[in-house]
């Protein structure tokens, strides 16, 4: 096999090198090369791991795919999921909030990336062809890939697909928190002014933001009962509101308040980053798991944002979503 200006991934020991040179680079933020593909932004193993999904994975109607760019709430949208799907064993026997711990929570022993497997990560860049035919149904999946990445029996099987979104401003704070996380005291903190550049120029894995977003939000449009489009923002105005849409879109209505409430508070930020699954070790693809937990607020961006940058993206937002009816401000 042809391996010239492959880029090897140690950490991923990637079994199938593929060209880079016909793909325009960049480095993201010194912390990997990113590669452009039909507009949108990967790093090699992404880009691989794309390749092999659009080449092998067969869909089936009852999967369900979350789906979202990065530091969106995706964890939380795992962890709400998965909880729906399978946390609900014990829905009749009422229990005291101390106690949960102690009950049959699946969450408890497990990181909420462990319940649901990003595609492109967990399942792809560590087997790039794995064999997921005995995997119970429904599977619950989760991929940072665009839209138009998805191979067709996903866009065209009556599987659901929910999509998750956040404020960009907010989200552009998270992930500059996140990656400064992964880096080495020696190297310190990336350059907010840099990292808030590189944001709004889309040059991030999975960028660029509005693209991401806009293509899902048409797509919801079109095809209302198989993607459900939600903000980060309005899970945090009216979690019981957004929880039972969210149930009640994947075929699963709770049947009493205290099943809605039961769920929301195994998923509570407060409480995954306390528990010990979440605290120490790392996901397989290397991440610290308590990099995934952090203030979980809206608005800190004002914490961070000089009025400069406020205006800035504000522009490219209303330039981008004008006429889409999409508010990610609000
Ligand atoms: N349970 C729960 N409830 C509310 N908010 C939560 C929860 N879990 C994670 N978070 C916050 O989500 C942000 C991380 O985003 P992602 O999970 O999308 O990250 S990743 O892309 O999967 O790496 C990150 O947001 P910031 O706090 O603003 O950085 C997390 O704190």
């Amino acid at each position: 096999m042809e391996t010239k200006n492959a880029v090897e991934h140690p950490s991923f020991n990637s079994p199938k090198p593929i060209l880079l040179d016909q793909y325009p680079k960049k480095n993201f933020w010194d912390f990997s090369d990113i590669f452009q593909s039909q507009g949108f932004w990967y790093t090699n193993p992404h880009l691989e791991a794309a390749r092999d999904i659009l080449a092998h994975f067969e869909s089936r109607d009852d999967d369900i795919f979350l789906t979202s760019s990065i530091k969106i709430g995706t964890t939380w949208l795992k962890a709400l999921c998965f909880s729906i799907i399978h946390g609900r064993k014990n829905v009749d026997v009422k229990v005291d909030e101390e106690e949960e711990d102690k009950e049959d929570d699946p969450l408890v022993k497990n990181t909420p990336s462990s319940c649901v497997q990003t595609i492109e990560n967990e399942v792809y860049m560590t087997n790039p062809t794995p064999d997921l035919s005995g995997m119970p149904s429904p599977r619950l999946f989760h991929t940072h890939f665009p839209y138009s990445a998805l191979p067709d029996s996903i866009k065209n099987s009556e599987c659901k697909i929910v999509y998750i979104t956040r404020n960009p401003k907010d989200t552009m704070v998270s992930m500059w928190h996140f990656f400064n996380s992964v880096r080495t005291p020696e190297q310190g903190p990336y350059p907010f002014d840099r990292a808030f550049e590189s944001f709004c120029d889309g040059l991030y894995p999975f960028g660029p933001f509005f693209d991401h977003v806009l293509v899902y939000w048409e797509a919801s449009l079109k095809k209302s009962d198989k993607i459900l489009f939600l903000r980060y923002e309005e899970i945090k105005r009216d979690p019981k509101g957004l929880v039972k849409r969210l149930a009640s879109f994947l075929g699963r209505p709770f049947v009493n308040e205290e099943e809605v409430e039961k769920v929301l508070r195994r998923c509570s930020l407060d409480r995954l980053k306390n528990l010990e699954v979440n605290k120490n070790g790392s996901t397989t693809v290397g991440l610290p798991t308590n990099s995934f937990y952090r203030l979980g607020v809206v608005g800190d961006w004002k914490n961070h944002f000089s009025h400069e940058m406020e205006e800035r993206l504000d522009q490219i937002s209303s330039m981008k979503l004008e006429k889409t009816g999409l508010d990610l401000n609000k």
